[in-house]
């Protein structure tokens, strides 16, 4: 009787403490004059999307369209107010130039009931900066060029696998899933997961369980204000457990057999297991001065390379030396970071080759040009596929550029301020912890910024056309310190699992296939519902 009170109590409780929260959260925005959405109570804008026919990528790219033409503009999630930046000048502050009160994203882990949870992604402050400056060097161009030996293997197997599947429909997005999730087996945990050879691997069950809709995890993302003892009471978590055992006790067996019998393999468990040996505060200055540089250089490789100066994050980076304070990279730590590399890289990468692939079976001109570049670059070069091979393929980029920009897989970009911020040229200071959005999708389907947003047009990304946009219009992998940390190694298995597919087959449109697409819902990924499904010819 007594637990039943006190459940009401609660209830109640929560329920009041909502009602307040979403009061005041309205009236942030009436006074301070921002255009806002109203929301449904206790839903929001966005709760709407586990119960309506819409997936979270589209549902920002519907309230960047609602909240046009403002420069930023208020909407709820649940009942946590949040920032809409739509404007490219503006998201420039956010993601570079006022960096230093945006490092944040605002996801809210428990360690110590999820350990998996302390990685890049979610990690905040201090001890996101210092990780990110360690792992920056696992990312480098050179050690591209030592996995991409591993990543080619992969290729060939792909092109083994489709050789059963000629003249048949195949789904295309699930075997590229299939190959991307034993690119990054290989390269994160050091171990053949055998995805491609069989649909139904262990590998593969744990992938799709990482992106299914969890409610616990939907309240965790809800309501941050959880204490910490009811989260541990209630076991709340964002990671399934039965995950989380698979992919800790993997990585523990495997730095075991690499530590016991001195082997290497150039993967990134080698590179985190040199970290673990190194301890981050140990770390030499001019190893540190390596990972700076290339940091420095990652960060200003795009668009942001005129503003590196005005970073003071990176001044800091730049000032600190030797005594890094950062605890030592244990296994725990390891498994996160694999964890993290495994989940965002496999979905991702297959998503924008799985659209990729449709759109180039419905444009069979395009699909011809992108073979016969393919097909001449490898010809032209004695030794055959290599890593520097992949750079010389124009056409290939812009493609890939396309399909990224039609279906940026995340959908938006989130940050949290970490100060009461002064938007600049207004006289609006929004509070400290203020989540902010860059609508990515929205963005990337304007007709300000894309000729034929809604069309897959390559020549969007001609260098005449990139030249003319507005910077920070073309951001599927965010953009500044805190962008996609795995860009350049995104980019090869997917130009890797492009030509794995293309050299050998043609591709067209199945009528098992849904036009024109719908995404799936429950699902936190932009994702083709019922599958990509292409007929496949041996060429
Ligand atoms: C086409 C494939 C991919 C896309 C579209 C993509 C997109 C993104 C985006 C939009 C972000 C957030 C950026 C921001 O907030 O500014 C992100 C972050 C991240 N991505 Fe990727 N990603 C891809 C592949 C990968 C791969 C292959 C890996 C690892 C092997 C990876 C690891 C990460 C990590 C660790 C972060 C968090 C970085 C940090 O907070 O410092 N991603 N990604």
């Amino acid at each position: 009787m007594d637990f039943f009170v006190n459940l009401i109590i609660l209830l109640i409780t929560l329920f009041v403490f909502l009602y307040w929260r979403f009061k005041k959260a309205h009236e942030f925005f009436d006074k301070n004059g921002i255009t806002y959405l109203k929301p449904t109570f206790l839903i929001g804008n966005i709760g709407q999307a586990f119960y309506t026919k819409k997936t979270i990528p589209v549902l920002h790219l519907e309230l960047y369209r609602k909240l046009a033409p403002n420069k930023f503009a208020g909407y709820f999630n649940f009942h946590t107010p949040i920032l809409m930046v739509r404007d490219p000048e503006l998201i420039k502050y956010v993601f570079i130039k006022d960096f230093d009160h945006f490092y944040d994203r605002g996801i809210n882990v428990n360690t110590d009931v999820e350990p998996l949870g302390n990685h890049l992604l979610a990690m905040k402050g201090e001890e996101w900066k210092n990780l990110r400056v360690k792992l920056t060097s696992t990312f480098t161009g050179g050690k591209m060029k030592m996995m991409f030996p591993l990543v080619k293997e992969c290729g060939d197997k792909l092109t083994k696998v489709l050789e059963t599947m000629v003249n048949g429909p195949v789904d295309v997005k699930d075997l590229l899933a299939r190959y991307t999730t034993d690119v990054i087996g290989t390269c994160a945990f050091g171990i053949e997961t055998h995805s491609l050879d069989n649909p139904d691997s262990e590998f593969r069950r744990m992938g799709n369980r990482i992106f299914e809709f969890r409610f616990k995890a939907l309240l965790l993302s809800t309501i941050p204000e959880i204490p910490k003892q009811l989260i541990k009471l209630f076991n709340l978590r964002f990671i399934d457990r039965e995950v989380e055992e698979f992919l800790m006790s993997i990585v523990e067996n495997t730095v075991k057999y690499r530590e016991d019998n001195k082997v290497s393999r150039n993967d990134f468990i080698d590179l985190l297991l040199s970290l673990k040996h190194q301890t981050m505060g140990k770390y030499q200055d001019h190893q540190e001065k390596e990972d700076l540089d290339h940091f420095l250089s990652q960060v200003g490789s795009n668009q942001s390379k005129k503003n590196i100066g005005k970073f003071s994050l990176l001044f800091h980076f730049q000032n600190s030396t030797s005594n890094i304070s950062i605890s030592d990279m244990t296994i725990d730590l390891m498994a996160a970071q694999c964890f993290i590399f495994f989940g965002a890289g496999f979905e991702t990468s297959s998503t924008a080759l799985g659209f990729l692939l449709l759109e180039l079976a419905l444009h069979q001109d395009i699909q011809d040009k992108v073979r016969e570049e393919i097909n001449t670059v490898i010809n032209n070069n004695p030794e055959g596929l290599t890593y520097e091979v992949l750079k010389e393929m124009p056409y290939v980029d812009m493609v890939i550029s396309e399909s990224l920009r039609k279906y940026p897989a995340t959908g938006f970009a989130q940050r949290q301020c970490t100060i009461d911020y002064k938007i600049p040229d207004t006289d609006i200071t929004i509070p400290k912890n203020m989540l902010v959005t860059i609508p990515i999708f929205g963005i990337h389907r304007d007709p300000q910024y894309y000729e034929r947003p809604e069309d897959f047009y390559p020549e969007h990304f001609t260098k005449e056309a990139i030249a003319k946009r507005p910077h920070y219009t073309y951001l599927p992998f965010g953009e500044g310190p805190r962008a996609c940390i795995g860009e350049r190694f995104a980019k090869m298995q997917v130009k890797m699992g492009l030509i794995s597919m293309l050299r050998d087959f043609s591709f067209d449109i199945s009528p098992k296939t849904t036009l024109p697409v719908q995404y799936q819902r429950h699902f936190i990924l932009l994702k083709a519902k019922g599958g990509i499904w292409l007929n496949c010819k041996k060429i």
